[in-house]
């Protein structure tokens, strides 16, 4: 028999909620928003028709409330695909590992997640203050090397993208995971645009950015701009998307990126109303929920 896990794996506070996020296995529901910044949860819930859990720790913010019927949960992950490791383990503990044994439940209960997020786009066709769905997550983090994840990846894209970079002498080896389609369609419509999303370790150089310090790879955006494979092009670069697609999928659970696109990296534009677009993602994502059969 598999032994349970011990107090150094599953970590839990001495209320019994799990280590980082602070939360019960009743305080989520199987419906969750994630957002990068903590401020943008409320802006999330502020929305809702009542809220039952404010709750956080760290970066980690949760709301969970009711929206036009449905249960729903708001949280912040912060930046980056580290801490995407860390929420993602522990939703999932939430809903399938049973705390008092400390055993993987037999009934495994499957989330879908749906971020929304702020991304800048290489595209010059894709302006600023536009949605953008993501169909894949290019990963250039390196969280997904240390999961067994071959059956869950698009080697296909992977390979592709491979040679068209030439990027193996820079110990550059990105993974790529597709969006749940199913889930997706919930989201689909003439007002977002679908692309593949490109998630890196940083805002700066690895987004092909320079201040002070002088990148290694001078045409970083312009490469992955110039990258097509069957009817896919990369549109737009973040922070968090291809972790949580990894994760999601490895785990058994269903996972889409919508981004509100406030930098065009070839214009050179910065939206100069970022908090409205969001705002209309956010009613736009609780709209799609509220009208979709999730649960
Ligand atoms: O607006 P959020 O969701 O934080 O997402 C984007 O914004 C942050 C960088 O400013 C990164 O987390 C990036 O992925
Ligand atoms: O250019 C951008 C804009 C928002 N978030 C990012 O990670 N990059």
């Amino acid at each position: 028999m598999k032994a349970s896990l011990s107090n150094s794996e599953l970590i839990l506070n001495a209320d019994g909620s799990i280590y980082h996020l602070n939360l019960l296995p009743e305080d989520i529901s199987s419906i969750i928003i994630t957002v990068g910044d903590p401020e943008r949860v409320p802006e999330v819930s502020k929305y809702f028709d009542s809220i039952e859990i404010r709750k956080g720790k760290r970066e980690f913010v949760t709301h969970t409330g009711i929206y036009a019927g449905k249960r729903i949960t708001a949280i912040s992950t912060g930046i980056g695909t580290d801490n995407i490791d860390i929420v993602f383990n522990e939703l999932d503990a939430l809903a399938n590992i049973d705390f008092d044994s400390r055993d993987t439940k037999s009934e495994k209960i499957q989330l879908s997640f749906i971020r929304i997020g702020t991304s800048g786009s290489i595209q010059p066709d894709i302006p600023i203050d536009t949605f953008l769905m993501s169909s894949s997550g290019i990963g250039f983090d390196n969280l997904l090397h240390f999961y067994e994840s071959e059956h869950i990846k698009n080697t296909a894209l992977e390979l592709a993208l491979h040679d068209h970079l030439g990027w193996e002498q820079h110990n550059i080896h990105p993974y790529a995971v597709d969006f749940d389609k199913e889930l997706g369609d919930i989201f689909d419509s003439n007002r977002i645009r679908l692309g593949a999303t490109c998630t890196n370790s940083g805002f700066y150089g690895p987004q092909g950015r320079t201040l002070r310090l002088k990148p290694s790879l001078k045409d970083f955006n312009e490469k992955l701009a110039q990258f097509s494979h069957k009817n896919l092009r990369i549109t737009n670069l973040e922070m968090e998307t291809a972790g949580i697609y990894g994760l999601a999928k490895l785990l058994g659970h269903r996972a889409v990126s919508l981004n509100a696109i406030l930098a065009n990296r070839v214009t050179g534009e910065f939206s100069e109303q970022g908090h409205k677009t969001v705002d209309e993602l956010i009613q736009y994502t609780l709209n799609c929920i509220a009208n979709s059969r999730l649960v």
